[in-house]
């Protein structure tokens, strides 16, 4: 019989990222195969070239909110679904080489967003020194390891794993902050209905008085909650924006189905990203009587009597 090739997971590499770490917590070590990318959108566009079948990406992080190389990525370019998501609490180390003091550094490396989760804390140990961007937190350890820098902000793992010791602990202004990372895959069956989903579109509104307000509209008179919603440069000109959301529910589920198609009414451009369980630890709130499926189903009943005649 022949064997199904096992799934292979693209991630922002090298080893010893973060995100590195929200795969390993969802996929069992032997199982897959990973494969490092140098970027997001380098994990992207492996996807949609089928060099990989999914990707592991930051969407967004409880201090410095979205992560807009993966909000961008998701929104153009050949469609990609999200088919879960991953939570991981994120603590942060500065590592140097061994013998390196903090009186030697003269720059620090990592993750844009990671210096800036640490941007108090790195002001205090080491005043004037420059932070420096790096593709990630791991690609600033490995360039610490090969003599680029002198430090870098990384993930406790990632010190170890490329021969650095940390000069501090802890660094992070705000410490327990989570980053919520997606699995991305080309589109093809959903993830089934669990109770307790969540689903990500991004559309598009018009140029016009309300034009956001309708939007909301379609979720609201559903009853349908709204766990994240923040507009993104269309890059078309100023004034037109599109709007990155998750909701609670299931595209199988009535009310989000019917939303969704209200959406596709009355805004420019809608893109489904995908329903896929809940996995922040919530549950989703109550589904009023007047929004659960057997609602719909009667209400549809009764229209379909009505244009056949039987009033
Ligand atoms: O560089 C990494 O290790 C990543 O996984 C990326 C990333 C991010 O993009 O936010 C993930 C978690 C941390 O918040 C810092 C960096």
């Amino acid at each position: 019989m022949p064997q199904t090739p096992p799934t292979r997971f693209a991630y922002l590499g090298p080893e010893g990222t973060f995100a590195e770490a929200a795969l390993s917590s969802v996929v069992a070590p032997g199982e897959g195969v990973r494969q490092p990318a140098a970027s997001v959108p380098a994990a992207l566009a492996a996807v949609r070239a089928g060099e990989s079948d999914a990707a592991l990406v930051p969407l967004e992080n409880s201090v410095e909110g979205p992560v807009p190389a993966t909000m961008d990525g998701l929104s153009d370019g050949a469609p990609l679904v999200i088919t879960r998501e991953v939570f991981l609490t994120v603590a942060f180390v500065l590592a140097v080489r061994p013998g390196t003091r903090l009186a030697d550094v003269r720059g620090v490396v990592s993750h844009p967003h990671a210096l800036a989760q640490t941007a108090r804390t790195l002001a205090g140990l080491l005043p004037g020194v420059p932070a420096l961007p790096a593709s990630s937190t791991a690609g600033a350890a490995r360039a610490v390891a090969e003599g680029e820098h002198d430090a870098a902000v990384c993930a406790p793992i990632a010190a170890e794993r490329y021969g650095l010791v940390p000069l501090a602990d802890d660094v992070a202004d705000h410490p327990g902050a989570v980053t919520r990372f997606v699995l991305v895959a080309p589109p093809g069956a959903l993830p089934a209905p669990t109770g307790n989903d969540k689903t990500s579109l991004v559309a598009v509104v018009g140029d016009r008085t309300g034009a956001l307000l309708d939007l909301l509209a379609e979720f609201a008179v559903r009853g349908i909650s709204l766990t994240r919603i923040e507009s993104r440069p269309t890059r078309e000109r100023l004034g037109v924006y599109s709007f990155s959301l998750d909701c609670e529910g299931h595209v199988a589920d009535a009310r989000v189905g019917e939303a969704l198609a209200a959406l596709h009414r009355v805004c420019d451009d809608v893109r489904f990203l995908g329903s896929y369980p809940r996995d922040d630890g919530r549950t989703n709130r109550p589904v009023p009587d007047v929004a659960a499926d057997a609602a719909f189903a009667d209400a549809g009943a009764w229209l379909d009597r009505l244009r056949a005649g039987q009033v």
